[in-house]
């Protein structure tokens, strides 16, 4: 059996607004093994962004435990728990998030930045993931000058900066036309088959079809868990 690459168990997550609890989540059990490639959908306030977010160790359970490759989250402290994340988990979001004062080479450094590993030998490897995501005769522009496609692009790069094993991707193409939209999930399935773990948000059908596995929400609990058919039997589907 495949790696088990993060685990939730029985996980609950209230938001206290004093008078008010929110129970966002409502006893979550998923696993995501190595290699897996999951569309997380459904209705507005289900759930997804929290489950994203503690996924991505930016938030922490209110009860149950999260395990990060086997490391239970709840027992890090702050440090260890921004530095298992920097390491271990590339973020890409909607709306992309690039600092537009930075080139596309120094926006995908940022990451390193922070793992104070930006020098000479690192720029090599950032000029090959921009390569990747066929922005390589861009090197040096800002954000402002490429397109919303160019700048997912960059996006993805930069997630890939530090090699995370587990990419968390937050409606990656919620602001793309359909066709820039394809070629966003494109690059996304490519990084599947090169081995990263990949879990999306997302509010389209077409987006999610093309992950292996779905996860549906509702009410903060897990409504279904299926995989998705091989593209053969997906053709049949269709026609
Ligand atoms: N920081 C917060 N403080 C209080 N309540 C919150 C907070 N974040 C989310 N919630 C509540 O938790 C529930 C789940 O929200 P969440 O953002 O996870 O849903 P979602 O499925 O991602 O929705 P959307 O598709 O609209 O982004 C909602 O009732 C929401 O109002």
């Amino acid at each position: 059996m495949a790696r088990e690459v993060a685990k939730l168990e029985d996980v609950h997550k209230v938001y206290d607004l004093g008078d008010v609890k929110v129970s966002a989540l409502r006893g979550i059990d998923l696993t995501f093994c190595a290699g897996d490639y999951v569309a997380i959908m459904g209705a507005s306030g289900s759930g997804k962004s929290t489950m994203l977010n503690l996924l991505g160790c930016l938030d922490r359970p209110t009860s149950g435990r999260y395990l990060l490759d086997g490391q239970d989250v709840a027992q890090l402290d702050d440090n260890e728990l921004s530095e298992i994340r920097s390491r271990a988990i590339g973020f890409i979001f909607q709306s992309y998030n690039l600092i537009p004062q930075l080139t596309v080479v120094e926006n995908i450094e940022v990451p390193l930045y922070y793992q104070g590993r930006v020098g000479a030998e690192t720029r090599e490897h950032v000029v090959e993931l921009i390569e990747m995501v066929g922005l390589g005769h861009r090197l040096d522009h800002r954000p402002f000058q490429l397109s919303g496609g160019q700048q997912q692009r960059v996006g993805i790069a930069r997630a890939l900066a530090c090699d995370p094993a587990f990419i968390l991707a937050d409606e990656p193409t919620g602001n793309l036309d359909s066709a820039t939209s394809e070629e966003i999930m494109e690059l996304l399935a490519r990084l599947n088959q090169m081995g990263k773990t990949i879990v999306l948000v997302t509010h389209e059908d077409e987006v999610a079809f093309r992950a292996k596995r779905i996860v549906r929400m509702r009410d903060g609990q897990v409504m279904d868990d299926v995989m998705v058919p091989e593209p053969e039997t997906k053709s049949a589907f269709d026609g």
